[in-house]
C-alpha cells in the first residue's frame, strides 16, 4: 500500500462546485489520469511521471496548517485520485489529525467512479463520465452526483445515470443528517461553452429534482 503519492498540487480554497460550494477547504491534487475526457479543466494533471512523489506525512502537515487556518475539510482530487490505493493516506489523515479535543478532519473525494474505491470518506462527490460509466458502487454510496454538461446527449446521460442511482436504494444515514439515498442531483455546465450552460439552465428549470452547479471559483479568479 502506497506511502508516497505524485502530487500536482496542495492549496487551501473556498470549495467552488457542488453542496459544499462556498465553504473552506484545503485541495490536495493527486497526479494520474488514464480517463481522457477531452474537455477536461485539469489536462496538466494527467501523466503523474511529470510530478514527485511526495510522502503522505508531508502532505498532511499542509493540510494540518490548513485546518488551523480554517480549513473545515480536504478534498482530495486530480487527476483522477482513486487510480491510486488511498487507504493508507485517509486513515493517516484521520490519525493526524485528531487531537485531544479535536475531531478528525474530514476527508471529501472528488471521482468519476471508474476505479475501486479505496480509502473512506466523510463525502463522495462522483462525477459520472460518458465514455467511461462509473461503478456502481459509486451510484449506490455517493453523496453528490455532478454531471458535466457540454451536449444534449449529456442530458440523457444524466437521465440515464439518475434513473440507474435511484435502482441502488442504500437506507444509512451520514453524520450531517442527509440520508445516503437522499443524493443530490448537480448538472454543472463545462466551462466557456455556452450551450453546456443552455442545455443545463433549461433541463433545471424544468426538472426542479436537479439543482446547477457552477464553478465559482473560476468566477471568483481563485484557485
Ligand atoms: C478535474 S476533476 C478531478 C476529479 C475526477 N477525475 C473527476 O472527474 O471527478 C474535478 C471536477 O471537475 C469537473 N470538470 C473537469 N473539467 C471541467 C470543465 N471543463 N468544466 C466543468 N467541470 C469540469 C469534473 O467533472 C469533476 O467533477
Ligand atoms: N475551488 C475549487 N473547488 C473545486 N472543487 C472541485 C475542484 C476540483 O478540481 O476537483 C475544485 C478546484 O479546483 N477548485
Ligand atoms: S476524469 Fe476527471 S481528471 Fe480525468 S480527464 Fe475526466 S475530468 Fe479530467
Ligand atoms: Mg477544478
Amino acid at each position: 500500500m502506497t506511502n508516497f503519492l505524485p502530487l500536482v498540487e496542495q492549496f487551501h480554497s473556498l470549495q467552488g462546485e457542488g453542496y459544499h460550494a462556498g465553504k473552506s477547504a484545503f485541495f490536495v491534487r493527486l497526479a494520474g489520469c488514464k480517463v481522457g475526457c477531452s474537455w477536461c479543466d485539469t489536462k496538466n494533471s494527467w501523466d503523474e511521471k511529470k510530478y514527485p512523489s511526495i510522502s503522505i506525512e508531508k502532505i498532511i502537515d499542509r493540510i494540518k496548517i490548513a485546518r488551523e487556518k480554517g480549513a473545515s475539510f480536504c478534498v482530495i482530487t486530480g487527476g483522477e485520485p482513486l487510480q491510486h490505493n488511498l487507504d493508507n493516506f485517509c486513515k493517516a489523515i484521520k490519525k493526524m489529525t485528531m487531537g485531544e479535543e479535536l475531531k478528525p478532519m474530514k476527508i471529501h473525494i472528488e471521482t468519476s467512479g471508474v476505479n475501486s474505491i479505496s480509502g473512506s470518506y466523510d463525502w463522495i462527490t462522483l462525477s459520472p463520465k460518458r465514455h467511461s460509466p462509473p461503478k456502481s458502487y459509486f451510484l449506490k454510496n455517493c453523496n453528490e452526483i455532478k454531471i458535466i454538461i457540454n451536449e444534449i446527449e449529456d442530458i440523457e446521460f444524466a437521465i440515464q445515470i439518475k434513473k440507474e442511482t435511484l435502482k441502488q436504494y442504500h437506507p444509512s444515514k451520514s453524520e450531517d443528517g442527509l440520508k445516503k439515498e437522499d443524493k443530490i442531483f448537480y448538472l454543472q455546465p463545462a466551462w466557456n461553452n455556452a450551450n453546456g450552460f443552455s442545455l443545463a439552465i433549461d433541463f433545471v428549470k424544468n426538472n426542479p429534482d436537479w439543482k446547477l452547479s457552477l464553478q465559482t471559483h473560476k468566477y471568483l479568479k481563485i484557485n
